[in-house]
């Protein structure tokens, strides 16, 4: 059994950084947290919320002491946000994140900090919200966190880097860095950029209203505007930080999306029943896995699974 951490520093204390601070305060017996966001105001707001133990004024005093540092601000600003702690940093602390997109984290991460202990984490739980209001402690319960250590990772810290979010509620899966921006190109990235692409174009309509659009959108409109209303500097930096593989997998849709067009203008109404077929199966297995998240009100809210009462207590409504 490894030994856990017990003095970890949050930098960017938005809705990630916020939930890992309340969840790690409220699951890991003796831990001590400090957060640090480089913007005053949300310092301030984390402060009079009571985010973390401690919110420090300065990227030196977040880290001073940490066993673990862990950068939650988006991923472009990984490189930027490592900088700043790098010449502060205790010399045995170990480094993670929790960025969405990992290969290009790791090269920033590794940049910023050479001979730091790095092992990369991604939590695939979120909302569409965003800010130190948003955080709450049981965001990562039951879901995934996968980590993206590089293959010649301290072994003992990735351990313990894994300990930590099991800890938090989370199931960790090991995987290498670029697999995980494939599989994340197309199981979340290209489905904001289709929320983003189709909610941007029903408003864009010049023979439709945007009345129109708000009274009579039904439920699969709505599930899009919600994702479509996440934080564009995250998403931003995302697609320009995932770039390859994001495009191989628009690609793919694309070609795929053809293939329905053509379908559709042909009349080949046995294409269009067997592929909705197939799309169909896919949701069944998913729910077969015992996904919470594939409850047919998942996301309505703040996108999370059912928790219990008394971690929830600090998550907005
Ligand atoms: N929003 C989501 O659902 C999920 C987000 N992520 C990842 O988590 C990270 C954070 O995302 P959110 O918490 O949603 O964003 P957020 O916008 O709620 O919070 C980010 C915070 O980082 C701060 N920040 C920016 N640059 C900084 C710097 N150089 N130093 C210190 N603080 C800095 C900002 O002031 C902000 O308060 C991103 O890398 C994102 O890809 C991962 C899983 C889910
Ligand atoms: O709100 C949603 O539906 C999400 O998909 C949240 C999310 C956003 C980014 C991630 O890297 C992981 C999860």
């Amino acid at each position: 059994m490894s030994e856990s951490f017990r003095d970890v520093a949050v930098i960017g204390l938005g809705l990630l950084g916020g939930s890992v601070a309340l969840a790690a305060r409220a699951r890991i017996p003796g831990v001590r947290v400090v957060g640090y966001d480089a913007d005053p105001a949300v310092r301030a707001r984390a402060a009079e919320i009571g985010l973390a133990d401690a919110i420090a004024d300065t990227p030196a005093q977040a880290v001073a002491g940490a066993q673990l540092v862990v950068f939650c601000v988006p991923v472009g600003a990984m490189g930027a946000a490592a900088a700043a702690v790098a010449p502060h940093l205790p010399a045995d602390c170990v480094i993670s994140d929790v960025g969405s997109s990992k290969a290009s984290v790791l090269k920033a991460l590794g940049e910023a900090l050479p001979g730091a202990t790095i092992v990369p984490a991604h939590p695939v739980a979120g909302t569409e919200q965003s800010g130190p209001d948003a955080g709450f402690a049981t965001l990562f319960v039951g879901r995934w966190c996968i980590l993206t250590p590089a293959e010649d990772a301290d072994e003992a810290a990735v351990a313990r880097v894994s300990a930590f979010w099991e800890a938090l509620g989370a199931k960790v899966e090991m995987m290498d860095a670029a697999h995980h921006d494939l599989v994340l190109a197309v199981t979340s990235h290209l489905p904001h950029l289709i929320a983003y692409t189709i909610v941007g174009t029903a408003s864009d309509l010049e023979e439709v209203t945007q009345s129109e659009v708000i009274k009579y959108s039904a439920g699969g409109f709505r599930d899009f505007t919600r994702i479509a209303a996440s934080d564009p500097t995250m998403w931003r930096d995302v697609f320009l930080h995932n770039r390859d593989a994001v495009l191989t997998m628009l690609q793919v849709f694309t070609e795929d999306l053809t293939e329905l067009q053509k379908a559709i203008r042909k009349g080949d109404g046995a294409a269009l029943f067997d592929h909705f077929t197939r799309t169909r199966a896919i949701r069944r297995s998913i729910i077969a896995m015992g996904q919470d998240d594939a409850r047919p009100d998942f996301g309505r809210d703040h996108g999370v699974a059912t928790a219990p009462a008394t971690e929830d207590a600090a998550r907005p409504r």
